[in-house]
């Protein structure tokens, strides 16, 4: 079976000017990930569950163990000398490196260090999210414009899903593919070639707790999931994880729909553009979905802060579009 590095090495063919820097990077993100498997593993003995004692600019008390994914993905960036900057989650303001090694890095990175953290005492998969672009900016620290760069910009992006087994997800344009740790080698192994989403998928996942505060369009689309007409495979089943990642890895394997819709109490849901839904999107249409508000391309949003909210649709293509039909109806 091929590493992850093996294969990054191989795939380096498709990119005329490549210099050995991405791959470094994408390492160092492996590197780390591998690190916080060993405490998701065995967060039950260790002193990793629980509340690290403080809120991040979401308003979110953080859990000990965002903190420490964060900052194994801060460490593992800063060694590899790729990355300028970081915008992540649990930092307020953008991350940026005073080392004059990382400041010629010429890549910045978005990420949720830890996502789904409301499942980690409950032994439910979670994950970790990234998204990678080039600097804008020639030299430095590298700045906020960086970061805030459309998602059709993104030069790779993926996730890592710490579950039954741990694996690594990402595309760099090229389709997705996927990576399985083997915990006795410590190496991720290419278990899940040319990912794509099946058309024929039957699930739909949403936080239906919130019903009465979703949009007219969103209420419909739950009816036509369940109405009965075998023929389209209706009623479709449900599915929530509640980790965005999880829901997303379980639908690009099976087929299926993921919504975090705008409610009426917050018209721009829950979700974040930069560092949750630009990277999935990217990896759903690179996997043949689609990833859209309910009515725009996400991928064409033009970012306008760090940690803005976005509603996110995504998955397989035609129940993306039905939903759509159905937002639109009733805008
Ligand atoms: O509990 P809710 O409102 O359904 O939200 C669940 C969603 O929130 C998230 O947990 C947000 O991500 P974080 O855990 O990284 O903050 C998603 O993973 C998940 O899909
Ligand atoms: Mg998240
Ligand atoms: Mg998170």
């Amino acid at each position: 079976m091929k590493t992850l590095i093996q294969f990054i090495s191989e795939k380096q063919a498709d990119f005329p000017f490549a210099t050995g820097e991405f791959t470094r990077l994408l390492n160092d993100i492996g590197i780390a990930a591998k690190l916080v498997n060993r405490e998701v593993n065995k967060a039950g003995l260790a002193d990793i569950n629980g509340y690290f004692g403080q809120q991040n600019v979401q308003g979110e008390d953080q859990k000990k163990l965002d903190v420490f994914a964060n900052d194994c993905f801060l460490t593992a960036m800063r060694h590899g000398g790729m990355v300028c900057a970081v915008a992540s989650e649990e930092n307020d303001e953008l991350y940026t490196y005073d080392n004059a090694f990382s400041q010629k890095g010429k890549y910045v990175v978005a990420m949720d260090p830890l996502d789904g953290s409301s499942n980690i005492e409950v032994n439910v998969p979670i994950g970790t999210i990234f998204s990678i672009y080039r600097r804008k900016s020639e030299s430095g620290p590298g700045t906020v414009e960086d970061l805030l760069q459309p998602g059709n910009r993104q030069i790779a992006a993926g996730y890592i899903i710490y579950g039954s087994s741990t694996m690594l997800v990402y595309t760099t344009g090229h389709g997705v593919n996927g990576f399985t740790l083997d915990p006795s080698v410590g190496l991720f192994l290419l278990s899940h070639p040319e990912m794509t989403i099946p058309e024929g998928g039957n699930i739909y996942s949403i936080n239906e707790a919130n019903y009465i505060y979703f949009h007219e369009g969103v209420k419909q689309f739950i009816k036509f999931c369940q109405q009965d007409d075998p023929a389209t495979l209706r009623p479709y089943t449900t599915r929530y994880i509640g980790s965005l990642v999880s829901d997303f890895h379980r639908n690009l394997i099976r087929g299926g729909i993921y919504i975090y819709p705008g409610t009426l109490k917050n018209p721009n849901g829950k979700l974040r553009l930069l560092y949750e839904c630009n990277p999935i999107a990217f990896l759903a249409e690179q996997a043949g979905g689609k990833a859209s508000t309910g009515y725009e391309r996400i991928l064409d949003i033009q970012p306008e802060s760090l940690h803005q909210r976005v509603p996110f649709f995504v998955g397989t293509r035609h129940m993306v579009e039905k939903a759509e039909e159905f937002m639109r109806k009733n805008a």
